[in-house]
């Protein structure tokens, strides 16, 4: 007989959605879907247009389901009256065929092979992994960077060809997927930066989980000391050319400057932004519409 599992579907104001996600990640011990929400998206529009989000979650319907159900419903009832006067709907379960499930939200997070050896893969999955493989565990959370990205992926593929013997520093570190994946690819320093600190606090946790240990900070970028071998940047076009000087002042004689986040329409913005810093444009990768630049220092 196929295999079923009930689909938990709370609908809460918006700005629950993150306190009710790690919620149900925890009592599921899934994965958790939000409607309108990619798992992750350069822009935070879709964030803002409704008010109320649905947060769906999938559990074994097993004799647990229904202390799960009233664990949280108490959850929900303890703390939405801190996001709003509207009683929350209480959630509703549907009983839902595996197949359907895997056709839905999971497909795209299933573990990745990127490049030749590193493997991104969600907490719940086996793996098995081959000989050399560098395996990054990593579930959809609250920070970009699961990997299911284009520009997450770039960033993944020229960071291995690179190879990492020296010091990496991750600007806009997101979940830390780039920062641990510079740790498992040799590196000696790792230090990564975000100015978001729920980004910061999710890629520490993240770290933690996947035994690596690299420097998780808040710190601006022209306040971080020292310069790295190779600098990663997969933030928007805008800002990587607002930031020029400050990339390349962090990039270490014969270093290698890695930037994402770029549109392939932008990509010419970003070249000019980038002409008047002494860095060689070296090699440009694109996946689908986005874009990854390779500058080097010179020595
Ligand atoms: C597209 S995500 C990249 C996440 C991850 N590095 C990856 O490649 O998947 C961009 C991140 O940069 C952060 N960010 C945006 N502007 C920044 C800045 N000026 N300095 C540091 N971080 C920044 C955002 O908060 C976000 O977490």
């Amino acid at each position: 007989m196929d295999k079923t599992w009930a689909e938990v579907a709370c609908e809460v104001p918006a700005a629950m959605v993150d306190l009710l996600a790690d919620f149900l990640v925890e009592l599921s011990g899934n994965g958790v879907s939000i409607d309108n929400l990619e798992l992750d998206t350069f822009s935070l529009d879709t964030m803002d247009e409704a008010p109320v989000k649905t947060v769906r979650a999938y559990f074994t319907p097993d004799d647990e389901l229904e202390g799960k159900l009233d664990a949280l419903i108490r959850f929900i009832q303890e703390h939405a009256p801190a996001y709003g006067d509207a009683a929350p709907a209480p959630p509703t379960v549907t009983t839902i065929r595996e197949e359907d499930w895997a056709t839905g939200w999971r497909q795209h997070f299933a573990p990745t092979r990127i490049g030749r050896k590193l493997v991104i893969k969600p907490t719940w999955e086996p793996f098995s992994p081959e000989p050399g493989d560098l395996v990054i565990e990593l579930d959809p959370g609250m920070a970009f960077g699961t990997g299911t990205h284009p520009t997450t992926r770039l960033c993944l593929e020229a960071l291995e060809k690179l190879g990492t013997a020296g010091d990496v520093l991750d600007v806009g570190t997101g979940s830390g997927i780039l920062a641990m994946a510079a740790v498992k690819l040799g590196a000696q320093r790792v230090v990564g930066t975000d100015i978001d600190p729920d980004a910061v606090a999710v890629a520490r946790e993240n770290c933690a989980m996947n035994g690596v240990t690299a420097e998780l900070v808040t710190t601006p970028l022209a306040d971080i000391p020292g310069q790295f071998a190779v600098v990663l940047a997969n933030i928007l076009a805008e800002d990587l050319v607002r930031m020029a000087a400050d990339l390349t002042a962090k990039v270490a004689p014969g270093g290698f400057l890695i930037l994402s986040g770029i549109l392939v329409e932008r990509e010419s913005y970003v070249i000019d932004g980038f002409a008047s810093t002494g860095l060689t444009l070296a090699e440009t990768t694109r996946e689908g519409e986005w874009s990854c630049l390779l500058y080097r220092a010179g020595q």
